[in-house]
């Protein structure tokens, strides 16, 4: 099946280079309500079937115009939401940034034991967004639109993707609103299709 993985559209804090990653968190700016307002005509090549996205604010703001031009609901799940920044949250200085970003590449290189000081896991941040994967998967359905996050979405790409190069994912951060395509199954394996940049 195919996966549109969608960063949501911008908020206060990522115009201040924020690690928030709380629930709910903050709602779009007005740059992000007119990024989330465009995803419709972006995607309407695309035959979605089923619309998903984390329980924060920004992703369900981002999803709304999308589920109304599609006339589905925007299915809620827990495991597609940001990777938790535990005690660097709310930080901004390169150091917290520079400890986060490259816990999560760590991660998807193999080493999943390691922690985020106060947060997750990578077995742990994995198993959640892999369990909502394997969810929409099983539905047997051609093409679904996860709203998430940028470390969530480069983790599970990195990770997950069998022609993906993690250095090739950390060398790009994820930009509000672009979107990576991905193809498989979890049996068969998912392979990258292409980046859809926000434009
Ligand atoms: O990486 C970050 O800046 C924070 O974790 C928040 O990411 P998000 O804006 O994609 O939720």
């Amino acid at each position: 099946m195919r996966l549109l993985l969608i960063r949501h559209g911008q908020t206060p804090s990522n115009v201040a280079g924020l690690l928030d990653t709380a629930v709910p968190g903050p709602g779009l700016t007005e740059l992000g309500t007119r990024q989330a307002a465009a995803l419709p005509d972006r995607l309407a090549g695309e035959s979605i079937d089923e619309l998903y996205a984390s329980p924060l604010l920004r992703t369900q703001q981002t999803a709304a115009p999308l589920a109304k031009r599609l006339g589905l609901p925007v299915a809620v799940r827990d495991g597609v939401r940001e990777i938790e920044a535990g005690e660097l949250a709310m930080r901004g200085d390169s150091g917290s940034i520079n400890a986060y970003v490259s816990t999560v590449f760590a991660w998807a290189r193999g080493d999943v034991e390691a922690r985020i000081p106060g947060g997750e896991s990578g077995v742990e941040a994995l198993r959640r967004f892999d369990s909502v994967i394997d969810e929409i998967a099983a539905t047997d359905r051609s093409c679904a639109a996860v709203v998430s996050h940028g470390a969530a979405i480069r983790l599970w790409t990195a990770s997950r993707g069998i022609n993906v190069r993690v250095d090739d994912v950390e060398a790009e951060p994820l930009r509000n609103t672009e979107i990576v395509v991905m193809e498989g199954s979890p049996d068969g394996g998912w392979r990258f299709m292409q980046r859809l940049a926000a434009g």
